[in-house]
């Protein structure tokens, strides 16, 4: 190595490639929404002429459509990719890495079964990183004596999975994962002898877990193996309960040895203080007690934060994390890295639009090319102190050398146990400024997001690092309700956010620049979008029928524009979508679920936020669940869309459906009755819209009509969407 390699900086940053044909793409559809308005002001219908309102209502949506637009091409404007340096960094810093700390929220062990939140844990125990320099934590918001039996099983086992996993070179390092798809060794007897042994045993506790989760208690005899059970005596239930904090590994024993006598992660098990008169703040709570506790164990300065189902599939990740951080010329401007969220339970083609893949592939990378990607929740280190408050000044360049000194005081973990619970009580963060300044921000259902504008806020640069191998793999929602009720919760706390004093156009006004104030908008306006939306798929359906009409003859030249931004757009869209590696099947489902998001999901998160205003309501965390009936499970993988719950939501939607099919008969009849050829027909486009609406909205039919299995929709739903739907075309007809 030569000498000069010391100079060398631990990350690089490229601009994306093909921007021009992109820039092309931008410019002419922006030429043809201009022709567009410059159509809709010409010809607005004469006072008493009728549609004169449905026209106004058609030029609004459309003006709606054109500044979304507008701010979705901010973020892709000059997206940037990352690269790391591992190989550097242990070359320069192997002696004097620092401490990580790594946090995996729970929140209820039937939705997030103990045998699913434990392959997490052992996943990031086994990271490819020296084990004295990791603690893990688990928060477990469900209080559950089931995930405290299952984390002791997994202390267990670790002992035989660390060593395991670096003698073959193991990947994903979540048990279950790598025994899925993992074919024996062959060849060396000795190594296969090893191999399915430490099968057996991952198969034998997860056996034990299940059966103990199966029987939702703990019996006796497992009871007496472990001081910490005695807990739970004094729990009443999930809402009403002391902190129990147990250490369940202490790296610092010397005693605390895997198989191989190497040293093991710090593993500890946390329930914070819960009583029904004090607000527990969801995961921000959580994540906030874990801060603090975590401060007084292991104090590592580096933060990583995981959904308990969002596993790590590469052991490497760490060490890319620490590039950003480390990086003697730019790393201490870092706040925080975020990682993509990729999943691992996507259909075939997608059928939920789950997969997360434009966000993750254009948006991130848009984001950080415009001052630094948002915090998303999961699989993001941070810098503790960005976290907790500190505001970014030159002089963080300092930190690096501290970091290995870092120290936290010498005591057993017995003691540590009784003197940090204090920290996770109910009481602990009155008159302090903790869930404001300091930790993650409270009052909001995206928790992540305020708290990574505020971090952005506070003079700290994020980073978005993408790298070949999925980082990290979680679950995506398996129904259309779970989709639905998910965005919902995201879309109102966006909205929420956008409402409030946090919004990043004031908030960040001279903090950040203006280009990543305004690639916060898209998603923070994804709410409002449900009125555009819920106005174009209704209204020229319903003036159709009506015998109004609202766009222009094929016959005339103004056709052409709309035409272009149509088929342009899609166009873009979907070679998009197949450039992050969709299908064209998935991405005609994305439309779908595209729509069904905008008129439900979106339309309650707007109201529920209007009535917040108002103060009739609080908004709430609704937790994704993570396990499906069986028979759910198989809709899934043969993608067939699964409605069989009677929701509003899906209420609207079937209305939308309906009303469309109708519409679009009665078009028909119209067109037919008139004998107007399709060239000189007014209502052309009109029909082609409704029509396309009817083929998007065809399993809504079959759920409707059709179907007779248990994801069919509810009969209640049927009956209520032929009144509303039926009622409103004859509203709109007479
Ligand atoms: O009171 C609560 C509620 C939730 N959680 C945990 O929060 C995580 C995320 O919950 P989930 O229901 O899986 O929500 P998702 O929609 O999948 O989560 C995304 O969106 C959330 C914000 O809405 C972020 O917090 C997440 O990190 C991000 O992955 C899970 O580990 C839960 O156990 C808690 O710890 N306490
Ligand atoms: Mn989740």
């Amino acid at each position: 190595m030569g000498n000069n390699d010391e100079h060398l900086p631990l990350f690089t940053t490229t601009p994306a490639k093909a921007r021009i044909p992109f820039k092309f793409y931008a410019l002419s559809t922006f030429v043809g929404i201009c022709l567009i308005f410059v159509y809709r002001l010409r010809y607005i219908p004469a006072k008493e002429e009728a549609g004169r309102w449905a026209w106004m209502g058609m030029f609004l949506s459309e003006l709606w459509f054109c500044l979304y637009w507008f701010i979705t091409m901010i973020i892709r404007w000059n997206p940037i990719n990352r690269c790391a340096f591992k190989d550097r960094l242990s070359l320069r810093y192997e002696k004097a890495l620092p401490g990580i700390d790594i946090f995996v929220c729970t929140a209820d062990p039937v939705i997030e079964p103990p045998a699913l939140v434990i392959n997490t844990v052992l996943s990031v125990m086994a990271y490819d990183y020296p084990p004295q320099k990791l603690a893990v934590y688990l928060s477990d918001d469900g209080c559950s004596d089931l995930t405290f039996y299952a984390m002791l099983e997994a202390s267990r086992f670790a002992k035989t999975w660390l060593p395991f996993c670096k003698k073959f070179k193991v990947e994903p390092r979540s048990p279950e994962d790598y025994f899925l798809t993992a074919a024996e060794p062959q060849g060396d007897p000795v190594m296969a002898n090893d191999w399915s042994s430490v099968k057996k045993a991952y198969e034998n506790m997860k056996q034990r877990i299940e059966r103990v989760t199966k029987l939702g208690q703990i019996p006796e005899e497992i009871r007496k193996e472990h001081k910490g059970f005695s807990e739970w005596n004094l729990v009443a239930n999930r809402r009403d309960h002391q902190t129990i904090l147990q250490i369940i590994i202490d790296g610092k024993d010397p005693a605390a040895l895997d198989m191989e006598g190497q040293s093991l992660p710090t593993l500890v098990y946390l329930a914070r203080e819960k009583r029904p008169q004090y607000h527990h703040n969801f995961k921000a709570g959580a994540m906030n007690a874990l801060i603090r506790v975590s401060s007084r164990i292991s104090n590592g300065p580096i933060i990583l934060n995981l959904d308990c189902d969002m596993y790590s599939n590469d052991s490497g990740t760490v060490r890319d994390a620490l590039c950003f951080f480390m990086d003697e010329e730019k790393g201490h401007q870092v706040g925080y890295v975020q990682f993509p969220h990729t999943f691992e339970n996507i259909s075939k083609n997608d059928l939920y639009s789950g997969s997360l893949n434009v966000i993750m592939k254009v948006d991130l990378p848009g984001q950080d090319g415009n001052g630094g990607p948002y915090y998303i929740g999961s699989a993001c280190f941070h810098r503790r102190e960005s976290l907790c408050g500190k505001k970014y000044s030159e002089e963080c360049k300092t930190d690096l050398k501290v970091w290995n000194d870092i120290k936290v005081a010498e005591s057993t973990a017995s003691v540590l146990e009784d003197t940090c619970k204090i920290l996770a009580s109910c009481t602990y963060e009155e008159k302090t400024l903790w869930g404001k300044e300091v930790g993650l921000k409270y009052g909001c259902p995206v928790e992540d997001i305020i708290t990574g504008l505020a971090v952005q806020c506070r003079g700290w640069r994020s980073i978005y690092f993408n790298p070949e191998r999925k980082p990290f793999l979680g679950l995506a929602p398996t129904t259309l309700l779970q989709t639905l009720v998910q965005h919902k919760r995201w879309s109102e706390g966006d909205f929420q956010v956008f409402l409030s004093r946090n919004n990043p156009l004031v908030s960040g006004y001279k903090k950040i620049p203006l280009k990543l104030r305004l690639s916060y908008c898209p998603y923070l306006l994804w709410a409002p979008n449900c009125l555009a939306t819920l106005y174009y798929v209704a209204v020229p359906s319903l003036c159709l029928l009506r015998g109004i009409p609202l766009f222009p003859k094929i016959s005339s030249a103004w056709v052409l524009p709309f035409v272009f931004v149509m088929i342009v757009h899609r166009a873009y869209s979907l070679g998009e979508f197949i450039w992050c590696g969709g299908t064209f099947q998935g991405w005609w489902n994305e439309q779908r679920i595209w729509l069904f998001k905008r008129t439900s999901s979106y339309f309650f998160a707007f109201f529920d936020n209007v009535l917040k205003l108002l103060g009739l309501t609080d908004l709430a965390f609704a937790i994704t669940e993570k396990v499906a009936e069986s028979d759910v499970s198989q809709r899934y993988e043969q993608e067939i869309m699964e409605f069989g719950a009677s929701s509003p939501m899906f209420t609207i939607i079937a209305t939308l459906a309906l009303l469309n099919a109708f519409c679009f008969v009665g078009g028909m009849k119209r067109v037919v009755m008139d004998m107007q050829t399709w060239f000189s027909n007014p209502f052309t486009l009109q029909i082609l819209l409704c029509a396309l609406l009817v083929i998007i909205n065809l399993p809504v039919y079959q759920g409707l009509f059709l179907r007779k299995d248990k994801g069919r929709m509810p009969t209640s739903v049927t009956y209520r969407s032929l009144m509303f739907a039926g009622l409103a075309c004859a509203l709109a007809r007479y």
